[in-house]
């Protein structure tokens, strides 16, 4: 048990089932280990639907799983919250509009036995100079800052994020990974949902693919990059679009872009779809490169089924 009781998060055989009226039952998480240790910076990165929302929830004792279990330095998620060790930033946490910024840390600092101060809070959010203001006049980005500093009041071991930045304009977002990426250097364990490649990349150590309830990749970015033989396979055309037309039929075109005359094709075959091109279709000026973190993710995800062969 001492791995039970030393990682910042330990999931076994994690499954969460839903039953709806439409259909019998929906598997939204289905079977994930992980174990994360302190002072790692994880992205939980996959397409809508992945499960992320859900694993997160069960992580927070929001929702209770249907199998296996999850352990917070060792504890029950309920009771690792009790003790201020893990919280959350939530895409739609409440917040009263009319109290200014200031008075919602207060409140919410109030109702903790001990917390840590109110203004180094308000600092190490950022919101020094929004402290008056109140939540309604607040932009997205400064109310993901003040969950944020809410959730920074327990002064947990561990924080949890789900699609803190969805909303947000490019500005915004950087400033927010800026404020998070000081807090995580300080020894913070931080777990976040994305739908971004370029946040996950930028800010996480480690990237844990999920599609359709499973972990299909989990790695650094270099591991994860390596994982996926994808290539991309970009090309001038004359008729563009019925060219883009012909390459989406292809069987290893996972994803295919086009920017003026130039088609741009992530592709797990990138050999076959270069011949495509230049012997069926009007291409020229072919280039082939190595797989990016996005082919990688286009690849990876696209047939998870195949991964574990469960
Ligand atoms: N309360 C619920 N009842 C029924 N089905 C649900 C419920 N919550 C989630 N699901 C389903 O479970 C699956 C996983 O959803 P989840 O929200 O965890 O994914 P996600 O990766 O967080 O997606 P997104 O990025 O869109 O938030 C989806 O098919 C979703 O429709």
């Amino acid at each position: 048990m001492s791995t039970a009781t030393t990682a910042a998060l330990e999931l076994r055989d994690l499954t969460k089932t839903f039953s709806t009226r439409e259909r019998d039952s929906v598997r939204a998480v289905d079977g994930i280990d992980l174990l994360v240790q302190p002072g790692e910076i994880v992205a939980l990165l996959g397409p809508n639907g992945a499960g992320k929302t859900t694993t997160l929830d069960m992580v927070l004792g929001l929702t209770e799983p249907t199998g296996g279990s999850v352990r917070v330095h060792g504890q029950a998620p309920r009771r690792a919250i009790a003790d201020g060790r893990v919280s959350a930033v939530l895409q739609t946490g409440g917040l009263l509009r009319d109290l200014t910024v200031a008075e919602t840390v207060r409140m919410i600092a109030s109702t903790y036995a001990t917390h840590r101060g109110v203004q180094g809070v308000l600092a190490q959010a950022d919101l020094a100079t929004v402290a008056d203001r109140r939540v309604a006049k607040c932009s997205g980005g400064e109310q993901q800052r003040l969950r944020y500093a809410l959730a920074l009041l327990p002064d947990p071991d561990l924080i949890v994020l789900d699609e803190p930045t969805a909303g947000m304009d490019v500005t915004s977002r950087r400033s927010f990974w800026s404020t998070m990426r000081a807090d995580a250097d300080a020894g913070r364990t931080v777990v976040f949902a994305t739908h971004y490649l370029e946040e996950a990349d930028a800010f996480a150590q480690r990237i844990v693919m999920m599609a359709g309830g499973r972990v299909v990749a989990d790695g650094t970015t270099h591991d994860i990059r390596a994982q996926a033989s994808g290539r991309v396979v970009s090309a001038t055309c004359d008729d563009p679009v019925t060219t883009a037309r012909r390459v989406r039929a292809h069987p290893a075109a996972l994803d295919v872009g086009l920017e003026g005359d130039r088609i741009t094709v992530h592709s797990s075959d990138s050999d076959s779809v270069a011949r495509l091109l230049l012997t069926e279709l009007d291409a020229r000026d072919l280039e082939i490169s190595s797989g990016s973190l996005e082919s990688a993710f286009l690849q990876i995800t696209a047939a998870p089924e195949q991964e574990d062969g469960r």
